[in-house]
């Protein structure tokens, strides 16, 4: 697991920690750890030039340091002074080494760029000169490599409030902070390196965590020999309408590619034929009308995907959500419960998967300060709302109330594209039905979704189908 913390958290373990041990140590491991990072990423450190944003903080300290044995091993590293004050013992250790003082026209040239502009110290967006230098880097052509988190991110949510500093690469310093896992903020941190400084045994529990591949092979449940299709998990799947009858097949692949003991299908006669011919598996269920009572026992419904929100699926709705197994509850049927919330309101587990839209309607936020906000308003709907939170987008999070947030870090933009969110609702449908909490059942089957979007897109534009037929190899991949 990849655990995040806030700003805060970081700060105060950092307080603990600094008490213990010599001043300034931490910040020689942290440029230590960062000078290696930048070497590694420049073909030869000798004659690189390596441009240092510098803040006021301890931020352009450790860039000062690191770019101190930087120019040691010949660099030509040039430092931006952007803040009312400089780190001094940082600044006078880069000069003795023979760095120098430059303006923002050094950004121009440098085949590396250091962004020590700010760290957890920040607040609210970029000032100036800050956020003109954020912008500089943004158009110049070199590596840009950032200290802690992206100047301009919010360490502890990932809000970008203004201008904020692209990193390629961000070096981060005793923990992840929470904002390079979720987007805006994840989007501008690059790939992710941290520098171990011994702060792990005075940290909290955490804010946001991230599963593994191995974590998800823990949970993912497995068949054993005594397993027969009832006691590994029946998913009951009310999706599709005469007119959207490809939401009820992708949501049934989803469940059976997931590992799900059987599939119970209930739908009209139009889905039901194209799921009858795509899934021979399934056993289904034709609905004469809105009556759910011939469809038999199962350990978790999958409702919504492609229902419509008139007074049939609105009845069946009420009937999924008064059952007494976990429910899964998605896209129309998200509609229909923005309109009644006392659908929702019910004893057994519900996992809710809306995308921003979705969730506007329900908790009555715009749906750009959604995005904008995603944890905040994942939390937030969590606790409102006494369901567990699957918020799709480009970063997908799961939020549970008095739960660590989970951010899923496997998706891929290619999964942008109609139909994969009725494939995610079968997976972790299946999920809940083979007895996970919709907690692990939620990130988990965010986990193996964007895997088999990965596999299935490969760098290409893809299908919906293709990430159904991902999903078996995604789950080989875990490990
Ligand atoms: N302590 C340690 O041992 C270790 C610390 N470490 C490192 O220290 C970093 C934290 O350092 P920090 O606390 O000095 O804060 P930091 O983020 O550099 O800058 C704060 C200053 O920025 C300014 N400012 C604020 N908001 C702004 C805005 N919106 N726009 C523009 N300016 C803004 C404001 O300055 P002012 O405006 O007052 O001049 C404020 O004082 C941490 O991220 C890590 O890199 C690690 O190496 C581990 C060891
Ligand atoms: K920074």
């Amino acid at each position: 697991m990849l655990t995040a913390y806030t700003a805060d958290q970081v700060r105060d373990a950092e307080r603990e920690l600094m008490a213990r041990v010599p001043e300034g140590s931490l910040m020689q491991i942290a440029a230590t750890g960062l000078a290696a990072v930048c070497a590694r990423l420049l073909p030869s450190v000798y004659g690189a030039r390596v441009a240092l944003l510098v803040g006021s903080g301890d931020n352009g300290g450790d860039a000062l340091y690191a770019g101190a044995r930087l120019a040691a091993r010949g660099a030509r590293v040039e430092a931006v002074l952007a803040g009312s004050r400089t780190h001094e013992a940082g600044l006078a250790a880069l000069l003795e080494h023979g760095g120098r003082i430059a303006d923002e026209s050094a950004l121009d040239a440098a085949d590396l760029i250091v962004d020590g502009l700010v760290g957890i110290g920040a607040t609210g967006a970029l000032r100036e000169p800050y956020a003109a230098l954020a912008r500089r880097a943004g158009e110049a052509d070199a590596l840009v490599v950032a200290v802690d988190v992206p100047s301009g991110v919010d360490a502890g949510t990932g809000e970008v409030a203004g201008a904020a500093v692209r990193a390629h690469v961000t070096v981060t310093m005793g923990a992840c902070k929470t904002g390079l896992l979720v987007d805006p903020g994840a989007g501008f941190a690059g790939a992710l390196e941290f520098v171990d400084i011994g702060l792990g045994p005075h940290l909290p529990d955490a804010d946001t965590g991230a599963l593994t591949g191995a974590d998800v092979a823990d949970l993912l449940p497995r068949p054993v020999a005594e397993s027969d299709k009832y006691r590994r998990g029946v998913v009951g799947i009310v999706a599709g309408s005469e007119s959207y009858t490809g939401a009820a097949v992708l949501a049934v692949g989803g469940a059976l590619r997931a590992g799900a003991g059987m599939v119970r299908y209930a739908g009209t006669s139009a889905p039901v034929a194209q799921v009858r011919a795509a899934w021979p598996e399934a056993v289904i269920t034709e609905l004469d009308g809105p009556d759910l009572g011939g469809v038999g026992r199962v350990q978790a419904w999958v409702l919504g995907p492609g229902l419509g929100t008139g007074g049939f699926a609105r009845e069946l709705a009420a009937q999924v959500l008064a059952s007494d197994v976990p429910v899964l509850v998605d896209a129309d049927a998200l509609t229909l419960a923005a309109g009644e919330r006392a659908l929702l309101r019910r004893t057994a587990p519900t996992l809710i998967t809306p995308h921003a839209g979705e969730l506007s309607r329900l908790i009555g936020v715009p749906g750009a300060r959604i995005e904008a906000a995603r944890l905040e308003h994942a939390r937030r709907a969590a606790a409102e709302l006494g369901v567990t939170v699957l918020l799709k987008g480009s970063t997908t999070v799961v939020a549970e109330e008095d739960r660590p947030v989970r951010v899923n870090r496997t998706g891929t933009p290619w999964l942008a594209t109609a139909g994969t969110g009725d494939v995610l609702a079968g997976v972790a449908g299946a999920l809940l039905a083979q007895g996970l909490s919709c907690y692990d059942a939620g990130s988990c089957a965010a986990y193996v979704h964007g895997v088999a979007g990965r596999l299935a897109a490969d760098g290409v534009p893809l299908v919906t189908t293709d990430v159904v037929a991902a999903i078996p190899e995604a789950i080989r991949s875990l490990g």
